[in-house]
């Protein structure tokens, strides 16, 4: 099992090389070692400003899609904590660049942000709160990957605020407790044993599909 949960896990090692694509892409390793251009970060956040957003919207339709009050209680938690906890780093580091707050909100959205983010809604809207989560959880923990693995490999980097936010006690917590989420939320709705279920491959391939996308997230962030 791993750190993050039991379903978490297999559907990551479902995911193939795409997982490993994801959370060592040339991006994530010029944040480590900061041969990242300043330019591809700023743009990769502004972007990530307004994924976050509709980030944000996809955790507030998990309310709608819950089933239970405690179901319901984690997924308004997590739409605290993105609006009022991981934008604010955004926020901040782009004021320090002279980005404004007004700046990022009328920024134009990158195409494969909008492919990224309506994938997850549309998750959402057309299925359960399973297909959901599937689709939001390369997203979670995949940055709860990266920031551990970052904050013991990191070299000299300009972006170890970044890493820093994603490898804090916090958000791990935030990643341990997704895990703790889907394990209960699977076993709820298909049982002790899911893999049998009929609906296991489309959750995996959901799984998939959101870390393609999270791939091709990095890759615009580095063409800004
Ligand atoms: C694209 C993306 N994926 C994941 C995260 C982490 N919440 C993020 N901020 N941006």
């Amino acid at each position: 099992m791993s750190d993050y949960g039991s379903i978490f896990g297999k559907w990551r090692a479902a995911a193939g090389e795409t997982w490993p694509a994801y959370t060592h892409h040339a991006f994530v390793e010029g944040l480590r070692d900061g041969s990242l251009p300043q330019a591809s970060f700023l743009h990769y956040l502004v972007q990530d400003y307004i994924f976050l957003i509709h980030f944000s919207r996809a955790w507030a339709l998990a309310v709608t899609k819950a089933d239970t009050i405690d179901e319901m209680r984690h997924c308004a938690a997590t739409v605290n904590a993105l609006i009022d906890g991981e934008m604010k780093l955004h926020i901040g580091i782009c004021a320090e660049a002279g980005i404004s707050e007004a700046d990022l909100a009328k920024a134009e959205e990158r195409i494969e942000n909008l492919a990224y983010t309506r994938f997850v809604l549309d998750a959402g809207h057309s299925g359960d709160f399973l297909d959901l989560l599937a689709a939001l959880a390369p997203c979670v923990i995949g940055y709860g990957e990266i920031g551990a693995r970052l904050k013991e490999a990191a070299g000299e980097t300009p972006y170890q605020q970044w890493i820093d936010t994603y490898a804090s006690d916090d958000f791990q917590e935030v990643c341990k407790a997704a895990g703790a989420l889907i394990d209960s939320a699977v076993a709820r709705r298909l049982g002790d044993h899911p893999e049998d279920s009929p609906r296991w491959t489309s959750l995996c391939d959901r799984f998939t599909t959101a870390t393609r996308l999270e791939v091709g997230f990095w890759q615009m962030g580095m063409t800004p």
